[in-house]
């Protein structure tokens, strides 16, 4: 069972690594660990569990989170309309996005950050994903909403970007920049 000592946190070289496509068809270790990877997002969100096990919630988790430098995630999260995003997925890829941009309007955090780090992240709105699931079927699956910021991080989490990289330096007008001369 993962649980949150398994959860590797920033400063961890692998959460910088680029991770590896896993060999189709997947073997059986890979697709234990995809299974492992979801049944805790499953357990992260049973509020008995969660608190008997001390797991902070979780919509989804990418393998380098794990220290499992593969490209494997696994995502569980309703939209608004309560619509059940459940997916498991080796070698995930967005093959297509919207131009138009959106972002969590309180930010967002990262279950390898213990600290709160304010600001937007912006992401695309709507993403086209394509990948392999357990069961070794290729699929290919449109998002919007909220389903589709969490895949976006989690498939940051396998090319070593963290949320608050995307986070933009502050345009605010009033904010001026130090001189370089004080820095
Ligand atoms: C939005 C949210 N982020 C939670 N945590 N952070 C995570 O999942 C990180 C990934 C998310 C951070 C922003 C985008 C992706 C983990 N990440 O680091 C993996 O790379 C939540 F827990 C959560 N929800 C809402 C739904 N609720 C259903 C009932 O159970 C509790 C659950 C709580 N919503
Ligand atoms: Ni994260």
């Amino acid at each position: 069972m993962i649980t949150m000592k398994d959860v590797i946190k920033e400063g961890h070289p692998t959460l910088r690594k680029v991770a590896k496509e896993v060999t189709l068809p997947a073997s059986q270790e890979d697709r234990d660990i995809l299974q492992k990877m979801m049944d805790f997002l499953h357990n992260s969100q049973d509020p008995e569990i969660a608190e008997k096990f001390g797991l902070r919630p979780g919509v989804g988790l990418a393998a380098p989170q794990i220290n499992v430098a593969k490209r494997m995630i696994a995502v569980l999260v309703s939209d608004q309309n309560e619509n059940l995003y459940e997916y498991a997925l080796f070698n995930p890829k967005i093959v297509s996005h919207s131009v138009e941009m959106t972002q969590l309007e309180n930010g967002e955090g990262c279950l390898s950050v213990d600290r709160d780090v304010p600001g937007l992240v912006p992401r695309y709105a709507r993403i086209t994903v394509q990948g392999t699931t357990i069961e070794g079927e290729q699929i290919s699956i449109r998002l919007r909403g909220l389903p589709a910021i969490v895949f976006q991080h989690e498939i940051d989490h396998l090319n070593g970007v963290m949320f608050y990289d995307r986070i933009e330096e502050s345009k605010d007008p009033f904010m001026k920049p130090v001189p370089d001369a004080f820095r």
